[in-house]
């Protein structure tokens, strides 16, 4: 039996950071996707391992089932309908296993994504054998929401082949899941963004378990109607950086001056809540209409930028696009965790294509890389028909 699932990354147009001590922020997903592909042997296949391929990073591991009940117990009786945090404990064991095998030490990142495959595995479908393969369009640790994509694209394919959800198998293309097993995969994902972030919003796997564009505040999601056409262009500073040890970062100058630094997440919250009402006013009467409300927008991820400078996670070759940028008169601020990463700019409606050419061209004389991505489209789906 197999089931291939597919979960988009997203930016963050504004709050992040703040947004992980009770801020709001908004954020929209972009059409760019992680996908698994699952694939459980039948009983005649004899096969008692369970394997990972993580494409993107070249690695394959291999655990036979008998370590798996050894070091993960709870895989015995797992629960697909309740999800559970992994203890500090059972990360460490999971870890000590890992170093083993001793494919991670390049690749010091990559081990908490595998501590989060085998958590969800083992607490989703046990310990049963299978062969799991992930690959993705989105830049690994670049702030594109990858561990998000990772971690929402994963809960699916467990999920749906967990029998403790309905699912159609006869349907063909691409499915997306009731909102009741949306619900269910966001949970997982949570709990596996845990392991790769430390403290994470929930945000990222909100966004990418529903798509579209969201509003989201202390763990709530509004859903944002817009009828405006967002363009922004994604630029790669390809400077590598961590979440993890970006948001504890924030939490550590938080710690060393909490009134400063509450005073600039409450900043935070205005800027996302007016964001996210300018965009989800629906009518435009004409284009100076548009334009004012461009202009508005400017000013806000000029202002977002600024203070996520503040909370001290912006960076050199942030700085850099930033400068590059506003000498064609256009905005830019850091998307995600920052310190390196992505960076976005708007590009409004009435810019032209020789414009754009040129600053992508600037940018990347720079050693950059730019994409601009589709904003706002689908979140989790799987499908069952073999295609990918
Ligand atoms: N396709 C993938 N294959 C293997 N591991 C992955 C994959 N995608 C994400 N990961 C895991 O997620 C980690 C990157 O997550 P991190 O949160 O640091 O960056 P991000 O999610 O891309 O950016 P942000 O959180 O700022 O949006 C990787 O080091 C790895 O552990
Ligand atoms: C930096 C952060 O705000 C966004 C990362 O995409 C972390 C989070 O919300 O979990
Ligand atoms: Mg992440």
């Amino acid at each position: 039996m197999e089931v291939r699932a597919r979960a988009p990354g997203k930016i963050i147009l504004a709050g992040e950071h703040a947004v992980v001590h009770g801020s709001a922020a908004v954020a929209a997903s972009i059409g760019l996707y992680t996908s698994v592909l699952l694939h459980l042997p039948s009983p005649e296949d004899n096969d008692d391992a369970l394997t990972l391929h993580l494409m993107d990073v070249d690695l394959k591991f291999s655990w036979p089932i008998g370590r798996i009940k050894e070091i993960l117990p709870h895989s015995v009786n797992n629960s697909a309908s309740s999800p559970t945090t992994c203890c500090e404990e059972t990360i460490k064991l999971i870890l000590a296993v890992l170093e083993d095998s001793k494919k991670l030490e390049s690749k010091i990142g990559i081990a908490s994504g595998v501590v989060a495959f085998l958590w969800l595995y083992t607490s989703i479908l046990g310990n049963k054998a299978a062969k799991v393969t992930v690959s993705s369009d989105l830049p690994l640790g670049s702030g594109l929401g990858s561990s998000a994509a990772f971690c929402v694209s994963l809960s699916g394919a467990l999920l749906a082949l967990s029998g403790s959800v309905e699912v159609d198998f006869d349907r063909e293309g691409w499915v997306s899941f009731g909102e009741k097993e949306q619900q269910l995969a966001n949970k997982w994902a949570f709990e596996g963004e845990k392991i790769i972030h430390g403290k994470p919003s929930g945000i990222d796997n909100t966004v990418s378990t529903f798509g579209n564009l969201i509003k989201f505040k202390s763990g709530v999601l509004t859903c944002i109607k817009s009828n405006m056409t967002l363009k922004m262009l994604i630029t790669n500073t390809k400077v590598g950086r961590n979440t993890k040890a970006l948001v504890a970062g924030v939490s550590e100058r938080k710690k060393r001056h909490p009134d400063a630094m509450t005073s600039v997440f409450t900043a935070v919250d205005f800027i996302s809540n007016e964001f996210a009402s300018i965009i989800q006013s629906s009518s435009f009467s004409d284009d100076d209409d548009v334009i004012k409300k461009e202009q508005n927008i400017k000013e806000l991820m000029e202002m977002n930028q600024g203070l996520l400078k503040c909370m001290g996670v912006s960076h050199a070759s942030i700085e850099t696009v930033v400068q590059t940028t506003v000498k064609y008169g256009l905005t830019s601020k850091l998307t995600g965790a920052g310190g390196g990463g992505c960076v976005i700019t708007l590009l409004p409606a009435l810019l032209s294509s020789a414009v754009i050419g040129k600053v992508i061209e600037e940018l990347e004389q720079c050693g950059f890389q730019c994409l601009i991505a589709e904003i706002g489209g689908n979140g989790l789906e799987f499908r069952f028909d073999g295609q990918s």
